[in-house]
């Protein structure tokens, strides 16, 4: 039986198929240039993890597979600006419509109304989607490693660095795990959540922790609500932290993400 994930990788297929025809990839590759370069998300991940302070990349996020309809957040700005003001590191959006309830839309509106750096947040498995993510101003892409063998992996990332993006990497097991560390990206994510049983585990970055060498940042993500949560995943080495649906949920999301940001 398919699972979500393959799911979502057959209709991305459609997507990028579509977006091919209406698309040239070189108009794209111009627009990509002509932006203003990308904001630095590996290096402000970096410098705030190395202050030994949690890096917070807060998600914008209206529904999910896993937890269906999350938020109707009318305007993704505001939450946002909340994101800013309580002290997140980057911002993810989430650009997938199907399933997440996203668009390139929300994402060009977030960026435009802050200065931190944003990820465009899709299921990346073709590089007109990451031309179209740099002409749409994104900082940074998501790979996720369970969709993409190693060679394509490294096309996608030498892609997204000639562009000059930063690249999150993310895995959910040994054979990602070690699939990520192989390639340059600092940025190496340890999802929680198993993208095709949908359970969500913080035991998962406590297992796998130990491989992640200190010339990388540990990012956990998925699944994390409490300062608690934060506290026992600090203990695996994890400086940088991926939250989307805690803080899409949250009355007070500046409160909210300031508690999470000033654990230690
Ligand atoms: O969130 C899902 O249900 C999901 C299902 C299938 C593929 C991806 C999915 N999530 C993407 C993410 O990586 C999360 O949005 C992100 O890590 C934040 O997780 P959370 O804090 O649990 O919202």
């Amino acid at each position: 039986m398919k699972t979500a994930l393959d799911k979502i990788i057959d209709y991305k297929r459609e997507e990028v198929a579509s977006l091919k025809i209406k698309l040239s990839a070189s108009t794209l590759h111009s627009d990509a240039l002509r932006r203003t370069p990308p904001r630095g998300f590996a290096q402000q991940m970096l410098s705030i993890a190395k202050t030994d302070e949690n890096a917070l990349i807060c998600e914008i996020k209206r529904k999910s597979p896993s937890a269906g309809n999350i938020n109707t957040l009318k305007n993704p700005i505001l939450a946002a600006q909340s994101y800013v003001d309580g002290g997140a590191a980057c911002i993810s959006v989430l650009t997938d419509g199907p399933s997440f309830g996203g668009s390139l839309e929300d994402m060009i509106a977030v960026r435009d109304a802050v200065s931190i750096p944003v990820l465009r947040k899709d299921f990346m498995i073709d590089e007109i989607q990451i031309l179209e993510a740099r002409a749409a101003g994104a900082d940074a892409i998501l790979l996720i490693m369970s969709v993409l063998d190693k060679e394509h992996a490294l096309s996608l990332h030498q892609c997204a660095e000639d562009l000059g993006m930063s690249i999150l990497l993310e895995a959910h097991n040994e054979a990602e795990l070690e699939q990520a560390l192989s390639l340059p990206s600092p940025l190496v994510g340890v999802n929680n959540r198993d993208l095709k049983r949908m359970v969500t585990e913080l035991e998962t970055t406590e297992r796998l922790s130990s491989m992640v060498p200190t010339d990388k940042l540990l990012i956990s993500e998925s699944g994390i609500k409490t300062t608690e949560d934060i506290h026992r995943l600090r203990k695996t080495g994890a400086r940088g932290f991926l939250i989307g649906e805690s803080l899409m949920k949250s009355e007070d999301i500046v409160k909210s993400v300031r508690e999470l940001r000033d654990i230690k």
